[in-house]
């Protein structure tokens, strides 16, 4: 059975293009697998975009950390959705995922992706979490590992205050939202084939 499976990125990233980054990484994670269609699209995009979010079965979200939360740009996004997505219940049963990019290791990020799972829970979806262990927790580890900042619920990236995102986030960061990217697809994927199946007992 072969089912295309569609993946979005919708994302926000402010003048330093970190975050940027990261959201390239994570959909070319999820173009890695066969019969994927991925789409990047800015949340400043989204309500013009609302079919191509409506018709995805995986949203992956994500943003920089500011101030402790996500950026007020995201935030604007996900409050656009309680008008018809949150109201008719339209990304039910989709899947969804997300990340964030700070300028520190902590930075109060986990804050960040427990309001991407809260907002993915309001809108009835399924939370795919990192599924990688905590990096860099060894003697013998280093910083090339993937998530190196220990993070289970999405991405946390780390982006050194004075790098340019042609350097920031590093290379074992945009390599854990590859992973993301990928495993939220193949997670996608077996629900959809999963679901067909199941239609097909009825
Ligand atoms: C207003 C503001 C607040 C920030 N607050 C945090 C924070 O709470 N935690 C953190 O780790 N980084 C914080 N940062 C750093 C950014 O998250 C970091 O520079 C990130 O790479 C920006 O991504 P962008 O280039 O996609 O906007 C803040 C940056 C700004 C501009």
């Amino acid at each position: 059975m072969s089912e295309t499976v569609r993946v979005v990125v919708v994302y926000h990233s402010g003048r330093g293009g970190h975050t940027t980054k990261v959201a390239e990484a994570v959909a070319a994670g999820a173009a890695k697998e066969p019969g994927t269609e991925v789409l990047l699209i800015r949340a400043e995009e989204a309500p013009s975009r609302w079919d191509v979010l409506d018709s995805a079965d995986a949203i992956i979200m994500g943003a920089p950390t500011y101030m402790g939360s996500l950026s007020a740009q995201f935030k604007a996004f996900m409050d656009a959705t309680s008008h018809l997505q949150y109201a008719e219940k339209r990304w039910a049963n989709k899947v969804a995922a997300g990340f964030t990019n700070g300028g520190s290791r902590g930075g109060d990020k986990q804050n960040s992706l427990i309001q991407l799972m809260t907002f993915a829970a309001q809108h009835h979806m399924h939370w795919v979490n990192l599924g990688l262990p905590y990096g860099n927790n060894r003697s013998f580890t280093n910083e090339d590992v993937l998530n190196r900042d220990a993070y289970t619920l999405g991405v946390s990236a780390q982006s050194n205050l004075d790098q340019s995102s042609d350097v920031a986030p590093p290379p074992a960061d945009l390599r854990t939202a590859e992973f993301l990217g990928q495993r939220v697809t193949n997670v996608a994927r077996e629900l959809k084939v999963g679901r067909a199946v199941l239609a097909q007992r009825k």
